[in-house]
């Protein structure tokens, strides 16, 4: 599928098209963009589309008092939320979310992807009890083939997760379309579809590799 025919038969695929976002992508995607200011910027978008990720979760009103009288007021509702980070390139954006949300607990899942096969390929997992009850925010930079994100979301899944959402930077029209096949309940918020993966799975034009450039590794 093309990028307008995905966003036209998914009703829960949020392009953010802020100009505070785009201007930050274009920077992500300059070959001489710092480790520094990458990450940086990485952290910036992970709190800009963070917020559209949250958009809708529930308020419920209880009452307080000001210094002139009462008044019921919207709090949040439920269990703090969880920030689920696919490591490594996930954990620059997760801090980004946790900035709007400082309580918020945070579930890590290693994946890397064997270069070979491009399966991911898992080393760690380690998650906050009852994810059963919170809404859950899977973040990774980049959404490739969209075999980390899908395996990633299989195992909240596994643990019983009922409201999963995902953020990611980049993402290419292949791997929306993989996501979508497995996960159709679970809504996506993007920074940017590109035009697709070249032969070694990379997105085009994309950023090259999101975890050598936060981390400056390579
Ligand atoms: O959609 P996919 O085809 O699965 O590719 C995307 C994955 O690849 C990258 O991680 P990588 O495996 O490079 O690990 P890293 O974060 O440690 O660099 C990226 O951060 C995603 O997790
Ligand atoms: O383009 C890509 C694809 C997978 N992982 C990345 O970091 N970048
Ligand atoms: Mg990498």
């Amino acid at each position: 599928m093309t990028r307008e025919e995905l966003l036209n038969t998914y009703q829960d695929i949020h392009l953010v098209t802020h100009p505070f976002v785009k201007h930050k992508l274009t920077s992500l995607r300059d070959k001489n963009t710092s480790t520094r200011e990458f990450r940086m910027l990485v952290e910036e978008l992970g709190t800009l589309i963070g917020y559209e990720a949250t958009r809708d979760i529930e308020t419920l009103d209880v009452e307080i008092e000001t210094p002139l009288e009462k008044a019921m007021c919207p709090v949040l509702k439920g269990k703090k939320l969880c920030i689920v980070t696919i490591m490594r390139a996930g954990n620059g954006l997760a801090e980004g979310v946790l900035k709007l949300s400082p309580s918020a607990r945070v579930g890590h899942v290693g994946l890397y992807r064997d270069p070979e096969t491009k399966q991911p390929v898992e080393y760690y997992l380690k998650m906050p009890h009852s994810v059963n009850e919170r809404t859950i925010i899977v973040v990774d930079p980049m959404l490739a083939t969209g075999n980390s994100a899908i395996m990633a979301i299989d195992k909240m899944k596994e643990m019983g997760a009922k409201d999963i959402r995902f953020i990611c930077l980049f993402a290419a029209p292949e791997g929306i379309e993989a996501f979508k096949a497995v996960h159709p309940d679970v809504a996506m918020y993007i920074g940017a579809i590109d035009q697709g993966l070249d032969e070694n799975a990379y997105i085009r034009p994309g950023v090259g590799d999101a975890g050598d450039r936060i981390y400056g590794t390579r």
